[in-house]
C-alpha cells in the first residue's frame, strides 16, 4: 500500500508521496542525483465493463487517485516508491547489472533448500514491512475522529501480501445498513486475473530478498497439476502435514500450525465499513480433499488441463470476465474447461487448486493466508509465462477497455504503490522481470478430430500399401507362370524346330537320290 513517510496528514492532504531515498529534504524521488521527479499520477479514464455499478463508491476506482495524485516517476533503470532501487531484473548501484532469479519445483529443492525456504517464509510472517503500512478505514474516515490520527497500521511482509489480496478482492461498501456489493474484485474474474497475480508475488519475493540480504532468493513454485487426491507438498518438511487430532488443521510438527490468519472478519468490515487490519485471529484450516459436499473438488487438475489450456490462443476474449470462453485467461484462472469452453458448473486448474484445499485457501479474502498460495500462484505464474513464450502475444492483445473495473490495460492495480499498471506485467519474465521458472510442460495430447484424421489416413495408407502388395504378387506370380511355361514352349518348340529341320533335310536327300 503507501509508504510510511507519505501517510502524514499533510502528506495525505497534500496528495503528494515523492519521498528522499536519502532522506534528504529537497531530493524527493532522487532528484539531485538524476533518479527521477515528483510527476502527477496516471490513471486510466477508460471505461470499465458492465459488472460494477457504483462508480464513485469506492476508494480503488482509477487507483491511487483517492489517496494521492502525485508520485515518483523513476529515470531508466531506476525505480521504487523513492526511485532508490532498480528496476526487476537489474541490480547494482547504477541499476545496470543484469539479475535472473530462478524459480524450481518445490519438491525438487534439497532438504537444506526446503527448511531454508519454510524458515524464510515464517521469518517473512515475524518481520514488520520496512516501507509500507495499510490503511485501515475507507478515505472518508483515514484521518481519524479527530482529523489527524490517521487510520493505517504496521503489518509484517507476509501479512501485508495477505492483506493486499483482501484489499483488491474485498466488497464495495455502499452505506450503514446497506448490503456491501459483492460484485466487485480488483484482482480476479478479468484479464487483470494474471498480472496482478504476478506483481503480487513479485513484491512479495523482492521483500523477501531484502528481508534475507539475498538478491539470489527465488520463490518456488508447487506443480498443483498432479491429477489424484494427495496434496504432495502438505508434508512437515514443506508445507505442513495434516494434523492426527483434526481433519482440518496442520500438524504440531509445522510451524505453519503457530500461524494464525488476518482478515477474517468480513463480515465486521462488511457491515461496519472498516477495512481489515494487521490483527492475527486464528489457525489456518486446510483439509485436502476433502470436501465432501463438492466431489468435483476432491481432485487435483491433471498434467493434460495444463497442456490443453497452453493451446489456446486467444489470451482473453469477451465480456473479459468470468464468464469468457476460449480465453487462455479464464482456463488458466479456472472458470472454464481446461480446452477453453465456458461452462459455470465448471472448475479447474487454479480455482481447483484453491477449492482442493478445502480451507483458509479456498476463500477468497483469506486465502494468502495458507502459504500454499505462493507456491500454487508460483506455477499459475509459471504457466501465464510458458504461455507468453510460444504465442509471444502483442501488447494489445491485452484488452484496453470494457473489462472489469480495475482489469483495464492501462490500469494502476490495486492496491499496489508506487502505481503499476497490469500491462507493465504483460511481458517475458525472463526478458523483462528478472526471473525465470525451471519447468518441463506436458506434450498435448491428441484430440478427437485429430485422432479420427490420423485413423482416415493410416487406413488410406494401409489400403494403399495392401492395393500395391497384391499388385505385385500378383503380377510376380503371372510372371513366374510366364516364366515357367516359356521353357517347355521353348523346347517343344525347339524340339519341334529340329524335327522339322531334320524332316525337310530327309526330304531335300531322298529327292537328291
Ligand atoms: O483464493 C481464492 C479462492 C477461490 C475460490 C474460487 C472458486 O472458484 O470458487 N476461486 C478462488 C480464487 C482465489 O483466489
Amino acid at each position: 500500500q503507501f509508504p510510511r513517510e507519505c501517510v502524514t496528514p499533510e502528506g495525505l492532504r497534500s496528495g503528494e508521496c515523492c519521498p528522499s531515498p536519502s532522506g534528504t529534504p529537497g531530493d524527493g524521488c532522487g532528484a539531485a542525483t538524476g533518479r527521477g521527479q515528483c510527476v502527477a499520477v496516471t490513471a486510466d479514464s477508460r471505461p470499465h465493463g458492465p459488472q460494477y455499478p457504483h462508480d464513485g463508491r469506492d476508494d480503488r476506482e482509477r487507483w491511487p487517485l483517492r489517496f494521492f495524485n502525485r508520485t515518483c516517476q523513476c529515470n531508466g533503470n531506476f525505480s521504487g516508491y523513492n526511485c532508490g532501487r532498480c528496476r526487476h531484473g537489474l541490480a547494482g548501484p547504477n541499476c545496470d547489472q543484469l539479475v535472473l532469479v530462478v524459480r524450481r519445483n518445490v519438491m525438487q529443492l534439497s532438504a537444506e533448500e526446503k527448511r531454508a525456504f519454510i524458515q524464510a517464509l515464517d521469518q517473512a510472517k515475524r518481520t514488520a514491512h520496512p516501507d509500507l503500512v495499510v490503511v485501515t478505514r475507507r478515505y472518508e474516515d483515514v484521518f481519524g475522529p479527530d482529523g489527524s490520527t490517521m487510520q493505517f497500521e504496521n503489518i509484517t511482509i507476509y501479512n501485508y501480501f495477505v492483506w493486499s489480496h483482501y484489499y483488491s478482492v474485498k466488497k464495495t461498501f455502499l452505506g450503514a445498513g446497506q448490503p456491501s456489493f459483492g460484485g466487485v474484485d480488483f484482482s480476479h474474474e478479468g484479464p487483470g486475473f494474471v498480472t496482478w497475480h504476478r506483481y503480487h508475488l513479485l513484491q512479495l519475493e523482492r521483500d523477501m530478498q531484502d528481508m534475507l540480504r539475498d538478491p539470489t532468493f527465488a520463490l518456488p513454485y508447487w506443480n498443483f497439476a498432479i491429477g489424484g487426491s494427495t496434496c504432495d507438498i502438505c508434508s512437515d518438511d514443506l508445507l505442513g502435514a495434516r494434523s492426527s487430532f483434526d481433519m482440518s488443521s496442520i500438524s504440531s510438527n509445522s510451524i505453519f500450525s503457530q500461524w494464525r490468519v488476518v482478515c477474517e472478519s468480513i463480515d465486521d468490515y462488511d457491515t461496519l465499513g472498516t477495512v481489515c487490519n494487521s490483527t492475527e485471529s486464528s489457525p489456518i484450516r486446510r483439509n485436502p480433499a476433502g470436501n465432501v459436499a463438492r466431489p468435483m473438488v476432491q481432485k487435483l487438475p491433471e498434467p493434460q488441463d495444463v497442456a490443453n489450456c497452453l493451446e489456446l490462443n486467444a489470451f482473453d476474449t469477451p465480456p473479459f470476465y468470468s464468464t469468457s470462453s476460449e480465453s487462455f485467461r479464464n482456463t488458466i484462472e479456472g472458470y472454464s474447461a481446461p480446452q477453453g469452453n465456458y461452462d459455470p458448473v465448471i472448475r479447474s486448474l487454479h480455482n481447483l487448486a484453491h477449492l482442493f484445499l478445502n480451507g483458509t485457501g479456498g476463500q477468497t479474502h483469506l486465502s494468502p493466508n495458507d502459504p500454499i498460495f505462493v507456491l500454487l500462484h508460483t506455477f499459475t505464474d509459471a504457466i501465464f509465462d510458458e504461455w507468453l513464450r510460444r504465442h509471444r502475444p502483442d501488447l494489445s492483445s491485452y484488452p484496453l477497455e470494457n473489462t472489469p473495473i480495475g482489469h483495464n490495460r492501462q490500469f494502476n492495480m490495486v492496491p499496489f504503490w508506487p502505481p503499476v499498471t497490469n500491462v507493465e506485467m504483460f511481458v517475458s519474465a525472463p526478458e523483462s522481470l528478472g526471473y525465470s521458472y525451471e519447468a518441463e510442460w506436458p506434450a498435448q495430447a491428441f484430440t478427437t478430430t485429430e485422432i479420427i484424421t490420423m485413423a482416415v489416413v493410416a487406413a488410406l495408407v494401409a489400403v494403399a500399401v495392401l492395393f500395391t502388395v497384391t499388385t505385385c504378387v500378383v503380377r510376380a506370380r503371372a510372371y513366374s507362370n510366364q516364366e515357367a511355361r516359356q521353357p517347355l514352349l521353348g523346347e517343344q518348340y525347339q524340339r519341334y524346330s529340329q524335327e522339322h529341320e531334320h524332316e525337310q533335310r530327309q526330304d531335300k536327300t531322298q529327292s537328291a537320290v
